[in-house]
């Protein structure tokens, strides 16, 4: 290294010899040309002949008309579909997935609940002890509690087993007569769990006939047969042979149970579900009995057969004809106690952008700088299939009279949970489409809801929930006024539901402050509410100040998250480039940081360029009635878990993500990263650039295709250019990499609930978020050049 990186000025390391070696050996390896850092290493070189003249490119900032005379003009293109903004569909489109897992797991939940307080009942019947009375009505209770939903059905089996377990040392100990058949029951419905299809298969007027325990060995066997013909049927009878032998012989009835009880619990085991029993005494060790045993015929079946557990993996049931397409969506496990309870703040108003530091560079950052051939690409964008992300030129227009036009009111939501709560008591007999479902709930039960909560604004008396009945009775009444039979009868058909399920809870929560539409009409499509102002960072700076906040906050109990930031990006496609500036509206502000988050907006908040300054306008995106609250999506990314999760989405629509913060989370994402620009990479790239300490045509042109231009680089020094345009080529490296890389993984993770994937469509969505990744590269690259 030393040798061929001469200027560098080598420093002695401190490390001992053998750790110097084993740096030495890494070294080695990128020198000797088996990695990409160093087949990067090797194109550069060869490129960097002759660039002499570009020394210095950009060392004075009045160089850049130069510049942008041989930079990337016109060299950003990205594919039309690539469009970043396609990136919340699919996120959009992963948590429908998610929640249409969540519906299912409920939904069979619900059918295993009716199927087993079916069967315990029969059970209980013919049952003259009353010792299983309290321990059947235990695990009614936690059936109906939902206890198992969240504990899984491992734990229902094991409820069971121990109940049949305590039964037999009952048993032992008093001389109440032979609990066989009972017992027998219960373990053949233990059993029964392991086997979704045993209880679709024996729903209803099938599971009223089986109340003789011989006759449901010989539907097991039926079953049994259908698996696995020959050995079913022997082991079926096998079943048969040992339930009728066990009058005979009490020692080896007893016996089997144990067996089949110590097999159960060795099921659990295996599926790696907790047992939270204390240890039965039936251990392996106890079985003296041959291979052919009622156990083994019904593990058989259980091995073969779904999981049906409903933690984690336990969503596997899911049949496999349904489709992504199901449009109701189901947040059933979403966490109410992790809601966050909205920041109420009061803000100075400003009427236009007020920047907090390096005033000259933030205002150069935020002008518009069109491309010569303009026109030509906006044709072309509108048109072709290209997008080439070009600055979006819109005249100056009025904002919106708060007060008037718009009202900043208290504004409440539901979450997906309760969006489904309300899915669910919609009565049948009202004949209504799906998406006339939805419109109820979004347009009508919403704007209802912030009319009836809008005088609480200002009062210093808001609740933090606020009840639906009161909401659902006033569009009743309005309903019956209008004459609109229809909505009449199902409103009242949904409240008599709400009472006769009291243990739900119908209310909505509290999101702070919001903006409602008060005109009279509406607003129009694509129209213009507000600018979103605010105090203007360089990136810097901003997060210059984050970090001291981190301190402060690291210090205290109070670690409440900031939503009032938002990012300025200028369009890549601006002949100066790419670049970016934080816009805080925390202290100083307007309406527009109190419009709320929606996962299905009405409106969008976007860079326009307007008088020749970038701004942030929120436009419409569709029309608005008035009543109506005004929300756009935020599309804010956390790498936290928690935060993600503590920020629960009340924005009731059916495409609801769950949290309006998306998770980055780690993923594939970062799989290509890891392997090909680690430390060593990165390093080795580095003291490249420094060495060249030139700008070559090559790093121009690339540079220039990712969108980065004079906005961003001018005043660098030629080796830290020379050295983003190495980065710069990683990550489209990368971007090429990616989307292989993401698929397999999603692959992965859908092919555990599903088993009919579209798989162009996931291509696509790997895609889509590969180009996510460049895009967040590109954003993390540029905070780190300011
Ligand atoms: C930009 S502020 C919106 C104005 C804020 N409600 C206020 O009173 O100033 C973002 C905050 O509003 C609340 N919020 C916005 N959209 C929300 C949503 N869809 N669900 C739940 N809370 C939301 C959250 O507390 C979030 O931190």
């Amino acid at each position: 290294m030393k040798s061929r990186f001469h200027h560098i000025k080598w420093i002695k390391s401190s490390l001992n010899p053998e750790e110097s070696l084993q740096k030495i050996k890494s070294l080695k390896q990128i020198d000797d040309g088996n990695d990409y850092a160093s087949k990067v290493a090797r194109n550069l070189t060869s490129q960097l002949g002759g660039s002499d003249e570009l020394d210095g490119y950009f060392a004075d900032i009045s160089n850049r008309e130069n510049a942008n005379l041989s930079f990337g003009q016109g060299f950003y293109k990205r594919s039309k579909w690539l469009d970043a903004r396609k990136s919340s569909a699919v996120l959009s489109k992963d948590a429908q997935l998610r929640r249409l897992m969540q519906r299912k797991a409920e939904n069979s939940y619900r059918k295993m609940e009716e199927f087993v307080i079916n069967r315990l009942r029969e059970i209980m019947k013919s049952s003259r002890f009353d010792f299983f009375i309290p321990k059947v009505a235990k695990i009614e209770g936690r059936l109906k509690s939902g206890y198992y939903a969240r504990h899984g059905f491992s734990s229902l089996k094991n409820d069971i087993r121990s109940m049949c377990r305590d039964a037999l040392r009952y048993k032992g100990r008093s001389d109440l007569g032979d609990m066989k058949q009972i017992v027998v029951s219960f373990i053949q419905l233990a059993k029964r769990l392991g086997n979704p299809r045993l209880i679709s298969e024996r729903d209803g007027a099938a599971a009223q006939k089986d109340n003789s325990d011989t006759s449901q060995y010989s539907s097991d066997a039926k079953l049994k047969k259908k698996q696995n013909k020959t050995t079913g049927e022997r082991r079926g009878a096998n079943w048969a042979t040992a339930s009728a032998g066990a009058d005979a012989s009490s020692r080896a009835f007893d016996r089997e149970i144990k067996r089949s009880l110590s097999k159960l619990k060795k099921m659990d085991v295996d599926s790696g579900s907790e047992t939270s029993d204390d240890d039965d005494g039936y251990s392996e060790g106890d079985e003296t009995e041959s291979e052919t045993t009622v156990s083994d015929t019904e593990s058989d079946l259980d091995s073969n057969s779904a999981a049906w557990d409903l933690r984690g993996n336990g969503m596997k049931l899911f049949e496999s004809g349904d489709s992504v397409g199901d449009d109701r969506g189901w947040g059933a496990r979403m966490t109410k106690a992790s809601l966050v309870p909205p920041v109420t703040r009061k803000y100075e108003v400003i009427e236009k952008y007020l920047i907090v530091a390096d005033e000259e560079e933030v205002q150069r950052k935020m002008r518009v700088a069109l491309p010569d051939d303009y026109s030509e690409k906006l044709l072309s964008q509108k048109n072709g299939t290209e997008n080439l992300e070009i600055p979006e030129v819109k005249d100056y227009q009025r904002r919106k009279v708060p007060g008037d036009e718009v009202l900043e009111q208290e504004v409440y939501g539901i979450d997906p949970y309760t969006h489904n709560l309300l899915r669910d008591i919609m009565p049948a007999d009202v004949s209504l489409s799906s998406a006339d479902k939805h419109t109820f709930i979004e347009e009508l039960l919403l704007n209802t809801l912030n009319k009836q909560v809008r005088d609480f604004t200002g009062s210093g008396n808001t609740p933090m929930v606020y009840p639906l009945k009161p909401v659902i009775e006033e569009i009743q009444k309005s309903a019956e006024e209008s004459g609109d039979r229809r909505t009449a009868k199902m409103c009242l058909g949904m409240l008599k539901a709400m009472r006769s399920r009291p243990e739900h809870n119908y209310v909505a929560y509290r999101k702070g402050l919001g903006v409602v539409c008060n005109k009279k009409g509406g607003f129009g499509m694509d129209d213009f509410v507000i600018e979103f102002f605010g105090e203007v960072y360089p990136s810097w700076r901003w997060y210059e100040k984050q970090d001291g906040i981190k301190h402060i906050q690291n210090n205290s109990e109070d670690q409440a998250p900031e939503f009032y930031n938002i990012m300025l990006e200028r369009p890549k496609g601006d002949r100066d480039g790419y670049d970016l500036v934080f816009v805080d509206a925390m202290h100083k502000a307007n309406y527009a940081s109190r419009i709320c988050h929606s996962c299905n907006p009405n409106c969008e908040a976007k860079v326009t360029a307007v008088d020749g300054q970038y701004q942030i306008g929120v436009y419409t995106v569709r029309p608005i009635a008035e009543g109506e609250e005004i929300t756009f999506d935020y599309n804010s990314v956390t790498e936290s878990k928690e935060e993600h999760e503590a920020s629960v989405c009340l924005c009731g629509s059916q495409v609801c993500r769950g949290s309006y913060l998306n998770f980055s989370g780690e993923g594939a994402f970062e799989k290509v990263l890891m392997e090909f620009h680690g430390v060593l990479d990165r390093h080795s790239l580095l003291l490249q650039a420094c060495e060249a300490n030139t700008v070559s045509q090559q790093d121009l042109i690339d540079l220039g295709r990712a969108g980065l231009g004079t906005c961003l680089l001018a005043g660098l020094p030629g080796w830290l250019v020379a050295y983003t345009a190495q980065l710069v080529r990683f990550i489209f490296f990368e971007r090429q990499k990616l989307p292989n890389e993401i698929f397999k993984h999603n692959m992965e993770e859908k092919r555990q609930f599903f088993t009919d994937i579209n798989m162009d469509s996931e291509r696509n969505d790997a895609e889509v978020q590969a180009e996510g990744v460049l895009n967040s590269r590109l954003q993390h690259l540029t905070h780190t050049l300011d």
